[in-house]
């Protein structure tokens, strides 16, 4: 699996929110991205799906030039790589089941979809992917009823019944307490354990990205700031790509409990109260 990306750049009128953006992976790695609000890690992964056009660059994946990609060959590569977002934009309405059912739509003809009409054999797929992820008890309910860590998860099982090669998961725990957000961390990195697939990630907290991926990108202001090894990412480093001065604390980026167990005010730690 190889995915090369070659100056990729996006300009929103005179706003250049992706600047020439170069790295190439050559395996399934798990990857995360990490940077500031307004770094442009939406906008990349949205390129990347093509979501978002690109202004400039390549994006080869296998060799194929997938900004190039029209029609038919644009869509069968958005289900090759599946995007989940921060707010799970699920159907709330509609019960967990027809929400992962979804990941096949663009499989399934328009009456079929109409209907609502699906396939036994991806009922039972969608079923065993929500038993893989603990929350096939759920699947009966509608998709509303469940917190956000379930949510997201069937978010997750949604993107595997399209059987992706890559997913692209935008800021995938940023609404998430620390507990949920573990949970849904675990499941991406066993889904990319188990599963060889390339896992992306944009994520604001350091702590997550040092913890779960096997390679880290830091992006500021649209460009690549660091490319390196979780081990690499020091505070001092951390410091360039937040753009922050001595006064930079982890814990502003953190959502481990134990670091934000370390944040709060000494007097309600040892209080026993929360800050
Ligand atoms: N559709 C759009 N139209 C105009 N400007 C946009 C659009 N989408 C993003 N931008 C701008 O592009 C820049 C990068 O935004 P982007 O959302 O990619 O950053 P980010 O690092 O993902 O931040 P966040 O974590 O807040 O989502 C920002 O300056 C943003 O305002």
């Amino acid at each position: 699996m190889s995915l090369q990306i070659e100056g990729v750049t996006k300009r929103f009128g005179g706003n250049v929110a992706v600047d020439a953006v170069s790295f190439a992976v050559d395996r399934p790695a798990m990857i995360g991205i990490i940077g500031r609000s307004g770094a442009g890690k939406s906008t990349l992964l949205r390129m990347m799906n093509r979501l978002t056009e690109a202004s400039a660059g390549s994006i080869l994946f296998d060799g194929a030039d997938v900004l190039a990609l029209r029609g038919r060959a644009k869509r069968a590569w958005q289900s090759q790589c599946a995007m989940i977002f921060q707010q799970f934009n699920l159907v709330p309405r509609l019960d967990v089941v027809s929400n992962v059912l979804h990941g096949t739509l663009n499989r399934r003809s328009t009456l079929a979809t109409l209907l609502n009409l699906f396939p036994r054999a991806d009922i039972h797929r969608a079923i065993g992917i929500l038993e893989r992820l603990g929350i096939a008890e759920q699947a009966a309910k509608r998709a509303e009823a469940l917190s956000g860590g379930q949510q997201q998860r069937v978010a997750i099982a949604r993107a595997l019944m399209q059987e992706p090669r890559i997913i692209l998961a935008d800021e995938p725990i940023a609404s998430l307490d620390p507990l949920n957000a573990k949970v849904v961390m675990d499941a991406l990195r066993r889904i990319h354990e188990e599963d060889g697939r390339m896992v992306i990630a944009n994520l604001h907290t350091l702590d997550t990205a040092r913890e779960y991926c096997d390679r880290v990108i830091g992006m500021r202001a649209g460009r690549v700031v660091f490319d390196g090894g979780p081990q690499e990412l020091t505070t001092a480093v951390a410091r360039e790509i937040y753009g922050a001065d001595e006064s930079f604390s982890e814990a502003a980026t953190s959502t481990s409990l134990s670091v934000l167990e370390h944040a709060r005010p000494r007097a309600a730690r040892l209080a026993g109260v929360a800050a």
